[in-house]
């Protein structure tokens, strides 16, 4: 396993449960206990170290404040595997790159802005190949599973992970794993070679198909084993991340040779830690398709309003770089930003006097917004879908209704109003360009830790450097739009609407984000803030 030193005498990782200093960072850590050493199995199961304690935390602290979050090693379970070479240094395409292999000190910083005294703070490690892989080719058995809604560029991540491990490992045997984490034990496998998923990525969805729910921790551990599967790559959201922590746990306890990989996954890119998840770029440019329809259609008429509902269940991210990248918007509403509608300063209000100005408007509302208004103002359940996430309520038809009734209260002002809802459209479609690109350097970063011996992880650029990230730090909370920060303060100015927060929510917004700030760095790890919205 690779070392890090922090100083300069290298320092070997040290598990969390035997560093005093690390009792500084009680926040971040739990319990652990390092299960006894067990001799690896796959495809066979073992009980002798079910019910033990897994490591769930690694921790490596250094000189003025730095902090390697480490993700877990087979070795830290399983001591006495072999290593092997890693074949890409006979690799004819990469045998010619310079320092190929990754450094083994390399770490990523959590926070790329500091200050002279700053703690150096969070760093994940860096991903990439190592010198030292932890299987042979014709050892590996991957599988490869999609959960939770679509996102462009799944089908990319599933033909890259095929593709890269057979181009740059020799590994020829790949499973699909059909519909999701039931089809671990409710559905067939199906094999996933170089022909198969050859051109796969120019489809929108998942040719593995993907649900909600379903998820079970035993049985899906079982068929890993039954079926001698020893590298899972999981692609999907928070949720399904969650369910790669108890999976990877799972494995763990019970011993086995087994790499348990995330891809983060989601159109509304609330996954924290990482700069951004694949699709949102796309999603982003196929809303600019609805935005100008809404814009030709509300310019055309006298008092035209253009209403456009986009994803955003509790993060406004599509919403708001939807927005300020058309140029075209009056109005962005999303979750983060509540908002009200009568009276002075209300949404009504600035509609009308928009109208007045412009003749015409564009609003765009991300799905997430205006909830609590709609619960109030309808008789409405609280329903969730499979995987308990709350199901919503259309905001843009209720909107639409409301801002029809207010203006029918003034017959002087007749307006045409045009709801368009591309919700799904902006995530059935193929990843464009770019987000193909982003697509492969994470099916790659994936495959070079899993082969490397790294497991519970979840691969994602950090600043710009892909880095393998613990499963807790992405799922531990959701990444939000950042309301005091200063790309909403861009967005308000492009659009020029009022924020429709009382001074009072803005004074004590801040209050909470300087004391997250500050417990942050006592806890010397970053801002969120600063990396959720790509601060400058
Ligand atoms: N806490 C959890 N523990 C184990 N499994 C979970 C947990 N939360 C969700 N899952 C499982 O993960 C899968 C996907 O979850 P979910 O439907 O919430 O989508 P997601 O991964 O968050 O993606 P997205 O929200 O972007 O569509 C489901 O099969 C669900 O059962
Ligand atoms: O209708 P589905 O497939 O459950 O997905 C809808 C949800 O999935 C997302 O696209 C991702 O979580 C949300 O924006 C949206 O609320
Ligand atoms: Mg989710």
């Amino acid at each position: 396993m690779d070392s890090i030193s922090s100083s300069s005498t290298p320092q070997k990782i040290q598990s969390t449960s035997n560093s005093s200093s690390l009792l500084d960072l009680k926040s971040r850590l739990s319990a652990v206990k390092i299960p006894e050493p067990v001799k690896p199995r796959a495809g066979r199961r073992m009980s002798s170290t079910e019910g033990k304690t897994v490591i769930t935390k690694k921790i490596v602290t250094g000189d003025a404040g730095y902090v390697l979050e480490d993700v877990p090693h087979l070795t830290d379970y399983l001591p006495d595997l072999p290593t092997y070479p890693n074949p890409l240094q006979d690799h004819p395409a990469y045998s010619v790159v310079k320092q190929y292999f990754v450094n083994t000190d390399d770490t990523v910083a959590q926070t790329i802005v500091v200050h002279k005294s700053s703690p150096r703070g969070v760093h994940f490690r860096r991903a990439g190949p190592r010198q030292k892989v932890y299987f042979e080719s014709d050892e590996v058995t991957a599988c490869i599973v999609t959960c939770g809604g679509l996102c462009p560029g799944l089908n990319t991540v599933i033909r890259e992970i095929v593709c890269g491990l057979y181009d740059m490992y020799g590994v020829k045997t790949v499973l699909g794993i059909e519909g999701g984490y039931r089809g671990f034990y409710a559905r067939n496998t199906i094999n996933l070679t170089r022909k198969t998923v050859s051109d796969i990525h120019k489809r929108g969805g998942t040719v593995l198909g993907t649900s909600r729910g379903g998820h079970d921790t035993t049985k899906i551990v079982d068929s890993i084993q039954d079926r001698g599967i020893n590298q899972v790559y999981i692609i999907g959201g928070d949720g399904t991340q969650k369910g790669a922590s108890v999976i990877f746990e799972e494995v763990q306890r019970r011993g086995l040779k087994v790499a348990v990989v995330g891809v983060p996954k989601t159109i509304d890119n609330d996954i924290e830690v990482i700069d951004k998840s694949f699709g949102f770029d796309t999603a982003v440019e196929e809303a600019q398709r609805a935005i100008n329809a809404a814009h030709v259609e509300s310019e055309s008429q006298e008092n035209g309003i253009g209403l456009v509902k986009l994803m955003g269940r509790n993060s406004g991210f599509i919403a708001m770089y939807a927005t300020l990248a058309s140029r075209d918007v009056d109005c962005c509403l999303i979750p983060e930003s509540p908002f009200y509608l009568e009276g002075k300063g209300g949404l009504l209000e600035f509609i009308e006097k928009r109208l007045k100005e412009h003749g015409h408007m564009v609003i765009v509302v991300a799905e997430g917004a205006g909830q609590d208004l709609i619960a109030q103002d309808m008789l409405s359940m609280d329903v969730h879908d499979a995987s308990g996430n709350k199901l919503l309520l259309d905001v843009g038809l209720w909107l639409s209704q409301k801002i029809k009734e207010h203006f029918v209260r003034k017959p002087k002002m007749p307006i045409n109003l045009k709801y368009i809802d591309p919700t799904y459209m902006v995530r059935a479609i193929p990843s464009n360009a770019s987000d193909n690109v982003y697509c492969t350097l994470l099916a790659h970063s994936a495959i070079h830790g899993a082969m490397a011996g790294y497991t519970g992880f979840t691969v994602g650029p950090v600043n710009g450097r892909h880095a393998y990230i613990p499963f807790d730090r992405i799922t531990e909370k959701q990444k939000k739009v950042v309301i005091t920060d200063r790309m909403w303060a861009r967005l308000l100015s492009s659009t020029n609407q009022p924020s429709f927060l009382s001074n009072k929510y803005i004074e004590d917004s801040k209050k909470d984000n300087e004391a997250h700030n500050a417990t942050s760095k006592a806890d010397n790890v970053s801002t969120d803030a600063s990396l959720s919205n790509g601060s400058m």
